[in-house]
């Protein structure tokens, strides 16, 4: 596993004409820490999402991932710079490819030889539970299933952070409470540093190591769920 790094938000702002939406943001993340983002629809936790992303550009303030900054006024790594992984709440899969393919993908994009690619999508689909699923089109998995296979496909290239977009929120209560415990699972063993947008208190509260409160643009608060003695938080 690629070693995990801090991100740090210095008054990270994000506005669109005379409307800020996100107003000078400061945090620090943890390498390895799982923060969850909450907060009510229209709060900023997208936007927030897609800054770390690399998808916008910070109108000012700066935004680093371990010892570069990485976007500010001035510049903008593109997101394949920046060594993360993304899982949206559609899944994401492409149709037409089986679901090893579909996890091999990023692995193929680097150069990697399909023999090794297809050994490493089987190991990381193993760890979603899924072994037996690899040659399987992705429109024969459940709702649940697809997000796993999302999952393992974001594992599978080792990125340094896991950006996650609401990825249960499509999915019925009872599977979104069995896949969010397998993604705590997950994340802690990979000790990989993830950031997790959510309107859920309760799918916050099982995965995070400390919860960002998002109101309108501002963090309003953190919650604090383990303690972890590296994590130091700013309310700006
Ligand atoms: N390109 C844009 N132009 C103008 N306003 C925008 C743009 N992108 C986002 N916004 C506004 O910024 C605010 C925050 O949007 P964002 O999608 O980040 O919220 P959110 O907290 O993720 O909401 P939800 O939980 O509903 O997905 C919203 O009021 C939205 O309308």
């Amino acid at each position: 596993m690629t070693r995990a790094v801090p991100i740090e938000l210095k008054s990270l702002r994000w506005s669109v004409g005379n409307l800020t939406i996100l107003h000078d943001l400061s945090l620090t993340i943890a390498a390895g820490e799982v923060v969850a983002l909450l907060g009510p629809s229209g709060c900023g936790k997208s936007t927030l999402l897609k800054l770390l992303a690399g998808l916008l550009q910070p109108s000012a303030g700066e935004l680093w991932i371990g010892d570069r900054c990485v976007a500010s006024a001035r510049h903008c790594d593109a997101p394949e710079q920046r060594h993360l992984g993304m899982v949206f709440q559609d899944y994401a899969l492409w149709p037409h490819m089986t679901v090893a393919q579909n996890v091999a993908f990023p692995l193929r994009m680097r150069g990697v030889s399909k023999s090794t690619a297809r050994l490493q999508a089987d190991a990381a689909l193993a760890q979603v539970a899924l072994a037996d699923f690899g040659d399987r089109k992705p429109a024969l998995l459940s709702g649940g299933q697809q997000q796993r296979v999302a999952l393992a496909r974001a594992l599978v290239a080792k990125p340094a952070i896991l950006l996650f977009d609401e990825p249960l929120s499509n999915l019925d209560r009872d599977l979104r409470e069995t896949l969010v415990h397998t993604m705590a699972d997950l994340l802690r063993a990979a000790g990989i540093t993830a950031v997790y947008v959510t309107h859920d208190r309760e799918e916050a509260s099982t995965l995070a190591d400390r919860i960002v409160h998002l109101a309108q643009g501002r963090i309003v608060s953190i919650t604090h769920l383990k303690g972890n003695p590296h994590a130091i938080s700013r309310v700006s």
